[in-house]
């Protein structure tokens, strides 16, 4: 292909093995290698793919390729650009597709040899989403036009949208849809674990919105905990989003045990205004009959109320920080667009929302889970703050072996909802 110009790929996970397929497919020689203990496994794996070529390390990937993607944990970019950087090809072309761009950039300026260009990408989907209409971030860091045009070329093949962006812009925008929007299901997970509750057991929980909270907090604790802690930790701007949400969190819950009828209303109401006033007239983004059809457990005869203490938060934290949510939807994933559209299916419609204006206040059955939701909020905002990998792991994992056991049964639906629901949100 292309005067046998051939691709390499550092990090053979979830992601780097996707692209190796979908690569070779489309008729690329990929070279590709993960950790040296990995090379028996992966020959083994890809030895029906004579196109991918696995190698014992990234100091021949990067020697051999005339494009290579790093594929690796945010966190190592840094050691793992110095380890193999200085073997680049000379005039190759080298980009990374962590979640986070900051460091992946700094890391490739630091160690790259000068006559390297660099050219990063971010597919905005989990490995197991079909890429076709995704968005996918093209930076162009320091290359020329040609340079980027055969990064376009190779990968055109995912059929996604290509959205170029610098590396700043693209760091401001995710923080603003994928790590405040992980908080937020993250903070459930560690609420119904707190509360020694199986949601899908609880009537409460059933139907509706009630599915697509569930089954996205699911999706999100079977992935692995790096690619959140990656995300939320290393950008300063998601820092900043997640204290804000959970600030939102506590202010409402103060306002709903106090019974501060009017003072909540009005807040949700100012809020609404401001997110939600110049999209009145769109169609909603997801509807009741596909949001009921993917439960994990019995549907009740009649729907349960609930007062959304975590969709009123995210709507108070994006007002409180001039954020419009619909201006990214050429940016978005697919957990985003699911997550605002439950928000908009509540707050655009005025007879849920004074309802569960009504529940925050009069019903205190929901005292205890939005407690633990609190805490939960604050405890993520503080060990995102902090910087701690180790305490964000430890929470992570502790919650994610909790749920392990649905995991199976919540991906399957988890799957199905994804690709019903994105058929109808795709970007834009
Ligand atoms: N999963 C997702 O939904 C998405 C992830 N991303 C981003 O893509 C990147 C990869 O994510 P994902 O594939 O899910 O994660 P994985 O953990 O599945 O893959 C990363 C791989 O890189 C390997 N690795 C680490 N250091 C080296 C090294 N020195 N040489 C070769 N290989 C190395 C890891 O090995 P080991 O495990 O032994 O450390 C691991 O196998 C992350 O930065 C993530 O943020 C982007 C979009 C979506
Ligand atoms: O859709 C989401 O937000 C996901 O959780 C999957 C995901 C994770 C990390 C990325 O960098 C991009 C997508």
């Amino acid at each position: 292909m292309e005067g046998g110009r051939s691709i390499g790929i550092i990090g053979m996970g979830d992601m780097g093995k996707m692209y190796a397929k979908r690569l070779s497919d489309a008729g690329w020689k990929v070279n590709a290698c993960d950790m040296p203990d990995k090379y028996n496994l992966l020959v083994q794996e890809f030895q029906a793919r004579p196109m991918v070529e696995i190698m014992p390390n990234g100091h021949l990937v990067s020697r051999a390729s005339d494009y290579i993607i790093y594929s690796v944990e945010a966190k190592n970019i840094d050691a793992v650009v110095k380890a193999y950087g200085p073997s680049t090809k000379l005039g190759a072309i080298v980009g990374g597709q962590t979640s986070c761009k900051a460091p992946e950039i700094a890391a490739f300026e630091k160690h790259l040899p000068p006559d390297v260009s660099i050219v990063s990408c971010h597919s905005l989907h989990g490995p197991g989403v079909d890429p076709r209409g995704q968005p996918l971030v093209l930076i162009k860091h320091r290359a020329s036009d040609d340079d980027f045009k055969f990064v376009e070329t190779v990968l055109s093949c995912l059929g996604s949208k290509h959205v170029p962006l610098t590396w700043e812009q693209h760091d401001r925008i995710t923080a603003d849809t994928q790590a405040v929007t992980h908080a937020a299901f993250l903070s459930m997970g560690a609420a119904w674990k707190a509360n020694n509750q199986f949601p899908w057991e609880s009537a409460r929980y059933l139907g509706g919105i009630e599915n697509v909270k569930i089954n996205v907090t699911l999706r999100i604790y079977s992935n692995k905990w790096h690619v959140y802690a990656g995300l939320a930790i290393l950008n300063p701007a998601a820092q900043k989003q997640i204290k804000q949400y959970a600030e939102s969190v506590t202010e409402l819950f103060k306002l709903m045990l106090a019974g501060h009828r009017s003072e909540l209303r009005e807040r949700i109401y100012t809020a609404r205004k401001a997110v939600f006033s110049d999209h009145r007239a769109k169609d909603l983004l997801l509807q009741d009959e596909v949001l009921d059809r993917f439960s994990l457990g019995k549907l009740p005869e009649k729907r349960l109320k609930n007062n959304h203490l975590s969709l009123l938060a995210m709507v108070d934290c994006w007002w409180k920080l001039g954020i419009v949510p619909y201006d990214h939807m050429i940016c978005s994933t697919p957990l985003f667009r699911m997550w605002l559209g439950i928000t908009e299916y509540l707050f655009r419609n005025d007879e849920l929302l004074d309802e569960v204006i009504d529940t925050a206040i009069t019903d205190n059955t929901f005292r205890a889970d939005d407690l633990e939701f609190t805490f939960a909020a604050r405890d993520w905002s503080s060990r995102v703050s902090l910087g701690h990998f180790d305490g964000y792991r430890e929470k992570f994992e502790e919650i994610q072996e909790y749920f392990a056991p649905r995991f199976p049964e919540a991906s399957r639906l988890g799957n199905e909802m994804i690709k019903t629901i994105l058929e109808k949100t795709r970007g834009e």
